[in-house]
């Protein structure tokens, strides 16, 4: 295993969602609608008195019309009561719009934070079963759609107050009207219903297609250089645009959903109002109602048929709720879990596996291994590809748990060991460092603990890295993504790094497998000689790692063959033809 590894693509499950992720999500909506409280419940209170002022505009408006034609006073304090009522609503709508805004952007920067601390506290192999390119998707788009949530909330509920107001207004003015507009109710209802059904369900299909695109994509673009060898780069590009046919597709069936609902309403809507205005129309006749009360019915009623526009902020809420099902799976990775305790002081780094099991996707990839590595010594873990090394390198380090088993550092469980002490003195360097700061002494420099600038140096020039640095255009100051580095400049410095951290245990994970033999030697001397003291796990193809190491573990389909020096070992042909030397017997081992 590589530092920054890529990531397995997931391939997410289709079909309808599983009520548990349901509820865990709507749970997460909860959480993130409480980390705005205030600010939602400023939404819920603008959009109510917003709701207020349109209810009181009709009234205000048919009684300034009688009024005036029945030439009574009072009608110019009405019309101003009028024009205040109307900035009052414009003014509360531009402060729910500014409102929801807001609340979105906090929101969703809740949802990313709390993702991505989960997904850089959770053991690399729970991780692995995302993509990048899927990971990218959940935490722009899907979590962007989800901090909408919220506030689309809000807004459903106080999409429904001025319709169900206006309702009771036409009630009040006349009851035939109020139950002319009732009787239409249901086919609305039956109509948002089924909005709401289908629109999830699609939209949890457009999503899904969304992130295959974006693993496909980002895939493509890591393997750029093997592509471009291959002469592949047309099928590539075909294989990352093919989900493109079935974005299109659910994307039009998603929009044709909210179309068909907004034509079924635009139909119903108008036909409910003439059917209110026709009543208000016999009313009026009928000396039931004046015509300062029939423009207040009027009003209403385009205030009543207002209901169909819930449709917006409910389909928001729909792709919100969809959304936070996909970023409450990053959410809810498990994370690593550490104890509280110390190591014992002056421990030498003994390291102890008792019965320790690793499975992966349901796979026993280590299984049974038994293994007492006394403080101070080298032991290299040899074995063909895939046979464990570096799994068996993870959980010796608690980079991963173990399914079973127990690993011990001088004497105490690694799980009950606090999360700092760990990092403080176990440390890792890998085939491919993921390098992290400004500039290249940042970069060596960055882990628990800063190291002085002194010790940077130090370790390196332990590493057998000072010497390409110090060429560099500013040395050490040069910034990272300046610094032109090799496969082996790049190991280098990943060995750098963990020199100058160098706790009681470090685990070297194939780390110098692109320096050639001669330095290699050399970084073999140095840490030795230069870097602090301590048990050193390395992994190794190499024969002359093997060799110059106290113990060599043999690994075999994820168990412990045997555990003995490489002299011993080498007597067994089998042993040999791990270093692909079957027939070397009597080869000059390379120390
Ligand atoms: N994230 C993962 N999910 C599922 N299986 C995995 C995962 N990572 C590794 N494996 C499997 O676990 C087994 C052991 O892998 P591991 O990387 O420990 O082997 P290794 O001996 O270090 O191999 P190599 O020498 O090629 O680096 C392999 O069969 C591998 O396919």
């Amino acid at each position: 295993m590589q530092e920054g590894d890529r990531m397995v693509s997931t391939r997410p499950r289709d079909g309808k969602a599983d009520p548990r992720a349901v509820r865990s999500a709507d749970a997460l909506l909860v959480r993130v609608t409480r980390a705005s409280a205030g600010r939602t419940a400023a939404i819920l209170l603008c959009a109510a008195a917003a709701a207020a002022a349109s209810l009181a505009l009709p009234a205000v408006l048919g009684l300034t019309l009688d009024l005036l034609l029945e030439g009574r006073p009072g009608a110019g304090r009405a019309l101003a009561a009028t024009v205040a009522l109307t900035a009052a609503e414009v003014a509360l709508g531009a402060t729910v719009a500014l409102l929801a805004g807001t609340v979105g952007a906090r929101s969703t920067a809740w949802l990313r934070l709390r993702a991505i601390r989960r997904l850089l506290a959770a053991p690399p192999r729970s991780v692995s079963r995302f993509s990048p390119g899927d990971v990218a998707t959940r935490l722009s788009v899907h979590a962007t759609e989800a901090g909408a949530a919220p506030a689309a909330a809000a807004q459903v509920i106080t999409a429904v107050l001025a319709p169900a107001g206006a309702l009771v207004a036409l009630f009040v003015i006349d009851p035939w009207i109020g139950l002319a507009f009732l009787l239409g109710l249901p086919a609305l209802g039956l109509l948002l219903r089924s909005f709401a059904r289908d629109s999830s369900d699609t939209v949890s299909r457009y999503q899904r297609v969304q992130s295959l695109l974006a693993t496909r994509l980002t895939d493509a673009l890591g393997g750029a250089r093997a592509i471009a060898a291959a002469g592949t780069a047309d099928e590539e590009r075909a294989r990352v645009l093919r989900p493109l046919g079935e974005l299109g597709t659910e994307g039009r069936r998603m929009w044709s959903v909210h179309g068909s609902a907004m034509a079924r309403s635009g139909v119903l809507m108008p036909l409910l109002i003439t059917a209110v205005l026709a009543v208000g129309g016999f009313g009026l006749a009928e000396g039931r109602i004046s015509v300062g009360d029939l423009l207040a019915v009027s009003r209403y009623a385009a205030l009543a048929a207002g209901l169909g526009a819930v449709a917006g902020p409910l389909g928001a809420l729909i792709r919100g709720r969809t959304a936070a099902r996909r970023v409450n799976e990053l959410v809810t990775v498990p994370p690593l879990t550490h104890g509280r305790r110390e190591l014992p002081l002056g421990g030498t780094g003994t390291l102890e596996l008792r019965g320790v099991g690793v499975a992966l996707d349901g796979v026993w990839v280590l299984r049974g291994v038994d293994l007492c590595v006394p403080g101070g010594q080298t032991v290299a873990v040899v074995g063909r590809s895939g046979s464990g090394k570096s799994t068996l390198g993870a959980v010796a380090g608690r980079l991963t748990a173990p399914d079973e088993g127990e690993v011990r550092l001088d004497g105490v469980p690694l799980e009950a060991v606090a999360a700092d002490v760990l990092r403080r003195e176990v440390g890792y360097a890998f085939e491919r460092p993921s390098l992290r700061g400004a500039t290249v002494a940042d970069a060596i420099a960055s882990g628990v603990q800063t190291p002085s600038a002194e010790r940077v140096r130090a370790a390196a020039r332990a590493a057998g890295a000072d010497d390409f640095v110090r060429a560099l255009p500013r040395g050490y100051a040069t910034a990272l993504e300046e610094a032109p580095l090799s496969g082996g400049e790049l190991q280098r410095l990943g060995l750098a790094r963990a020199f100058a951290h160098a706790g009681r245990l470090m685990i070297l994970d194939d780390a110098t497998s692109s320096l050639d033999t001669a330095t290699e030697r050399q970084v073999d001397r140095a840490l030795a000689r230069e870097v602090r003291p301590g048990t050193r796990i390395v992994m190794a193809h190499r024969l002359s790692t093997a060799a110059r190491a106290d113990q060599v573990v043999w690994l075999e389909g994820g168990r412990v063959r045997a555990v003995r020096t490489h002299a011993e070992l080498w007597r067994d042909p089998e042993y040999r033809a791990v270093f692909d030397c079957g027939d070397a017997r009597g080869e000059r081992v390379d120390r």
